[in-house]
């Protein structure tokens, strides 16, 4: 029990000096970011070791109740109809406005309130606070909830039987088992449910909030790149991180590459958003399928953010193949993506663990140039920070499910582009996510 003590002792002086860190370091980034996820790792540390494991357990596995209220949330507007009702509104006013009785609301809100989504200001009288504000209709958060609660969770439900599958050719996802269709998730929203196809479009811009485009510049030193760095945007989407790095540095030109539909919609967003890059011709758009064919040959940077954790390792290696093709010898390949860590802790540097040598300069090769947070938690928090980074951990769980492919770890990333060709030559934080640098090799 002495241990537990110490254990407890120091998670609670960790949360301190990080609030004091918070408060401290409220401009500088970094140094709040660090802050927070030292916060949210901590407390949820605390409470896993103090709560009984049984109380512990079963709330874990009603976790999902927490997503079915948020969708009920989503889908009756819940966070629209007390916009302009500041002091709250009554839940009888709110049954009104959204069809659902007022007990059953009241109660789906309540679980909501005390997950410190919404308030409940009085009885029965509920009011939006920073976190259901999110939930507004028009906020492609709201999408991207809706997404999440909604075929996620559903595929989730099949995730079992899915991975416990005997047969190694058949490739169906628990989303497929879950909703009884044989195709691709992509497939059923093209010719079943276009509205959820239209959903999940905005939802994407939504988790484009989630990993801010900042994340990217401030990441990676584009702005010292000489006038004339060509960076190619591979499955850039309509170019709305590419658009940014364009504005901020104005010596990159900016080629951007994705699926020929994407990139008619991409034209008049950038004619009406950048229109002196547009006119100016600091960008191309160019359609590609990047599974048949390469992209456009003898640029700088082959950049792809959140896009490799949509395909498994032998597409990504056809993908790479292509990009390889493409390139000079001094091109460098970019990925931004969320990078899993181990829940056990390395090594101090300059300790190595065991006999595995390749360990030991993990953190300098981990780190660019930028200050960082420390590659892992400070003891004894997880040393990945736990709660306090989480989410890499649903997503690799969500893209299991949804469609078959997965977040890697550093090793995995460093095997995914030696298996095509590329060496790993550094590793740049950005925060939640890294921007992974490959150089070609013979
Ligand atoms: C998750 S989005 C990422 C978009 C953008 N990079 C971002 O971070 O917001 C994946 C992108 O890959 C594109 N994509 C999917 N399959 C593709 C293919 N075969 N060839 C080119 N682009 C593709 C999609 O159209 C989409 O824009």
């Amino acid at each position: 029990m002495d241990t537990s003590f110490t254990e407890l002792d120091q998670l609670v002086s960790l949360i301190s000096t990080s609030v004091a860190d918070l408060k401290a370091e409220y401009h500088p980034p970094k140094g709040l970011q660090q802050a927070v996820l030292v916060i949210q790792g901590a407390c949820a540390q605390l409470s896993a070791l103090v709560a009984p494991p049984q109380h512990t357990i079963t709330i874990r596995g009603m976790d999902f109740l927490t997503s079915a209220c948020l969708n009920v949330a989503v889908n009756a507007k819940v966070a629209d109809h007390l916009l302009d009702n500041i002091d709250g509104l009554h839940v009888s006013k709110l049954a009104a406005l959204t069809g659902i009785g007022q007990v059953n609301l009241s109660r789906v809100l309540r679980l909501l309130a005390t997950k410190h989504i919404f308030r409940e200001v009085s009885h029965n009288v509920f009011a939006n606070n920073r976190l259901s504000i999110t939930l507004l209709s028009y906020s492609p958060m709201s999408s991207l909830t809706g997404l999440c609660t909604d075929e996620i969770l559903h595929s989730s439900t099949a995730l079992y039987e899915t991975i416990t599958d005997p047969d190694p050719d058949n490739n169906l996802t628990a989303w497929s088992r879950s909703m009884k269709y044989p195709g691709p998730v992509w497939e059923w929203y093209q010719k079943v449910d276009p509205a959820r196809a239209k959903r999940f479009g905005s939802a994407m811009t939504g988790f484009s909030s989630v990993v801010t485009f900042e994340s990217t510049l401030y990441g990676f030193p584009w702005k010292t790149q000489p006038l004339g760095t060509k960076v190619c945007d591979l499955g850039g989407g309509v170019g709305h991180v590419s658009m940014h790095l364009a504005k901020a540095c104005p010596q990159l030109h900016i080629v951007l590459q994705d699926l020929p539909h994407t990139i008619e919609q991409a034209k008049p967003l950038w004619q009406e958003n950048a229109s002196d890059i547009f006119c100016g011709q600091r960008v191309e758009f160019v359609p590609i399928d990047f599974l048949k064919g390469s992209p456009v040959s003898g640029c700088d940077f082959y950049f792809m953010k959140n896009v490799i954790h949509n395909w498994s390792d032998g597409d990504t290696n056809i993908i790479f193949s292509n990009i390889k093709q493409a390139m000079k010898s001094t091109s460098r390949l970019l990925i931004q993506e969320f990078v899993i860590q181990h829940v056990s802790r390395e090594a101090a540097p300059g300790k190595p663990d065991s006999n595995d040598t390749s360990k030991v300069d993990l953190p300098n090769l981990l780190h660019g140039f930028i200050s960082c947070p420390s590659p892992q938690a400070p003891e004894p928090l997880l040393p990945n920070y736990g709660e306090g980074r989480i989410l890499p951990y649903y997503l690799d769980i969500a893209m299991m499910s949804f469609i078959n492919s997965k977040e890697r770890t550093l090793d995995e990333y460093r095997e995914l582009g030696k298996y095509s060709g590329f060496e790993l030559v550094k590793v740049w934080d950005c925060g939640e996510t890294d921007i992974i640098e490959y150089k070609p090799v013979d």
